[in-house]
């Protein structure tokens, strides 16, 4: 399982918890602008924008699942288990593999404006990395400052939708994921009140009843709602430490602990990561489950005319600050 959101302060975030019970290797990776991007069957594409990402990066090649622009557009790529089903290659229309579907979005649009126009006549097609690399089946949301969409490529064809609400989980489709908020509109962050009958002598004996009714479970669905609930309300101050800070703090209320979630014997899904992209300016922040401080990579910092990867592997082992010693 995974999550997605975006949050706006000032700076516009976004970012994903990763849930796996393996991690495949990866890499903050830095694609600038002069690396040859070699599509299978869309041709190449030499010069580009600057992405920053989290990839697994084989023969030399970035496999994002979640990434950046130096304009500001984030996307992501979550499971969507029995239900994403990619096209044969088709005579019309750009045919782009499933793995080549975040590079070839981030690497030419600047807005969800472009990225609606580029979607118009593309076919996400089946055609595998490689051997070691089978499809992935996925979903993915794609955002800006101003909004964001969900794009699933299903039997019946491919479907983008609005995404008003800024997050994404995995199944059902994102519909069915949308209608269950109809159940959870009366939770709130403010105290309940009586409306049972003034003759029964009820009492808000806690805080926080406002939410009693929010799922807390860890299925996909429970997921969404709670991240759901929780960004809807969250808020922060402007500064960058404030709203990374907060950012991190919303997708912990769907952090998946060791031995919860068990996928089969002895084997547990967790949150490897959870990653919060300052798109504004293309800075990739992350912690793992194994350390929760909070490291950054900023794609400025690099030499974005280049051609060549640039890979930063993740800090592991937690920085434990001694006060006394
Ligand atoms: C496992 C992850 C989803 C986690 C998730 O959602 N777990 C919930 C399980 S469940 O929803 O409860 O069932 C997904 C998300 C992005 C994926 C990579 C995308 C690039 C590349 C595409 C190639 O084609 C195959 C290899 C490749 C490296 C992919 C490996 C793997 O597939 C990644 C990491």
């Amino acid at each position: 399982m995974c999550t997605a959101a975006t949050y706006k302060t000032k700076d516009f975030y976004f970012g994903r918890t990763l849930d796996y019970e393996f991690s495949y290797g990866d890499q903050v990776t830095v694609t600038p602008r002069n690396y040859p991007f070699h599509f299978r069957h869309a041709g190449d594409l030499t010069n580009h924008y600057a992405i920053i990402g989290m990839a697994h990066v084989a023969d030399d090649y970035p496999l994002y699942y979640d990434a950046v622009n130096e304009k500001g557009l984030g996307m992501a790529g979550l499971n969507f288990v029995g239900n994403a089903s990619y096209s044969e290659v088709q005579t019309e229309g750009d045919n782009i593999a499933q793995f080549e579907f975040i590079p070839w979005i981030l690497s030419q649009c600047s807005s969800v404006t472009e990225v609606r126009e580029k979607l118009d006549h593309i076919n996400i097609v089946n055609t595998p990395f490689s051997a070691q690399f089978p499809l992935a089946q996925l979903h993915w949301i794609i955002a800006d400052e101003k909004e964001a969409i969900t794009v699933e490529s299903m039997s019946d064809g491919l479907h983008v939708y609005d995404n008003p609400i800024g997050v994404l989980t995995n199944n059902p489709p994102f519909p069915q994921q949308m209608f269950q908020l109809n159940n959870y509109m009366h939770l709130s962050p403010k105290q309940p009140v009586n409306t049972f009958g003034s003759n029964l002598p009820l009492n808000a004996y806690s805080r926080g009843m406002g939410a009693l009714g929010l799922p807390g479970d860890l299925s996909s669905a429970s997921r969404f709602v709670r991240v759901a609930f929780t960004k809807a309300n969250a808020f922060s101050g402007e500064s960058e430490e404030e709203s990374v800070s907060q950012f991190f703090h919303i997708l912990g209320s769907v952090d998946q602990q060791r031995g919860c979630c068990e996928v089969s014997d002895g084997k547990y899904e967790i949150t490897l990561y959870t990653s919060c992209c300052n798109t504004t300016k293309g800075i990739y922040y992350y912690n793992t489950y194994e350390n929760h401080q909070i490291s950054g990579v900023d794609m400025h910092m690099e030499n974005l005319d280049s051609n060549k990867l640039v890979c930063y592997p993740l800090i592991q082992g937690e920085q434990i600050k001694f006060q006394n010693r």
